[in-house]
């Protein structure tokens, strides 16, 4: 079932402030939910300032500023988003600005023992998800920080996921924990059996992530009640294309659904 969700009816800039990266993209207003035109990514630094966001966001979205008619943000560190707050107000103070967490109207009723608690990147994609397929649905965000599965229900309402490891933090607490294991670079092996220590991690990493996420979505189906025939399965995140593929169980790949929930956030709240 999809819902009668207020579609932004211009262009915005859509941000999310992740634990490693931020993302920005500028969404244009049009059918299910509308599209990333654009986007970038930059690390979400909590060193940075006010001043040194406003020069990267002038540098990089430049001249696109002036075809945004608001700004959308999803933040999962407190620190990084009252830097945004602050440079937001100060350098960018004409545009709209709609931070999705407690209090803002999403559109997606959260089932779970506690809605607030829940990542705002999390509700996001899965307004997104109900928008663009309807529900059922099942969200899985490959990040770098975390890997996190939401479901939509066939009434349209979240009604709860799961949240793993990310890609590079297994990545990375294997090179810190373990003597004879280092940093290797994300890409998919040769085969999953490998032959060298480099394409061994790969492959742990890789198809470990495909097997974990297409686990998690068969459980979660099964567990629900939801008909894999019916049910849309999306992957999205940094990471989905590595293991979209692998894990075979996702009938759509969208890398940019958290931008695009975001969008939607704003329509809602600026009528
Ligand atoms: N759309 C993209 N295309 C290519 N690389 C990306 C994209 N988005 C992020 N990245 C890169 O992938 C890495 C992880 O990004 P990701 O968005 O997963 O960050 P994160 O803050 O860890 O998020 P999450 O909390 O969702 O895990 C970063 O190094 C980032 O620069
Ligand atoms: C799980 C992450 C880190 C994914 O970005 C984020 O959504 C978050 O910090 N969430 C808060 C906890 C929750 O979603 O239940």
């Amino acid at each position: 079932m999809a819902p009668a969700a207020p579609q932004p009816a211009g262009r915005l800039l859509s941000v999310v402030l992740g634990n490693a990266s931020t993302a920005l993209g500028v969404v244009a207003p049009g059918e299910r939910g509308g599209e990333v035109v654009r986007h970038w990514t930059l690390s979400s630094d909590e060193r940075r300032t006010a001043d040194e966001w406003a020069v990267l966001v002038r540098g990089l979205v430049g001249p696109h500023l002036d075809e945004v008619e608001g700004v959308a943000v999803a933040a999962t560190v407190p620190w990084v988003l009252g830097r945004w707050r602050e440079m937001l107000e100060r350098h960018l103070p004409d545009l709209p600005v709609v931070v999705v967490g407690a209090g803002v109207r999403t559109g997606i009723p959260v089932l779970t023992d506690n809605p607030r608690e829940v990542g705002a990147d999390r509700v996001a994609n899965a307004l997104a998800a109900l928008t663009r397929w309807g529900g059922p649905a099942v969200v899985v965000d490959v990040g770098g920080t975390a890997v996190t599965l939401e479901v939509v229900n066939a009434a349209g309402q979240y009604v709860g996921g799961a949240i793993a490891p990310g890609v590079e933090v297994g990545l990375e607490g294997l090179g810190r924990r373990a003597a004879q294991l280092r940093q290797v670079e994300l890409v998919r092996p040769r085969s999953v059996v490998a032959r060298n220590t480099v394409e061994a991690v790969q492959s742990g990493l890789v198809h470990g992530t495909a097997a974990m996420v297409e686990g998690l979505v068969r459980r979660a189906l099964a567990e629900q009640d939801l008909d894999p025939a019916t049910t849309r399965v999306v992957a999205t995140g940094a990471y989905a294309g590595l293991v979209a593929d692998e894990a075979g169980c996702f009938t759509d790949v969208e890398p940019h659904l958290t931008l695009l929930g975001l969008g939607l956030v704003f329509a809602r709240n600026h009528r």
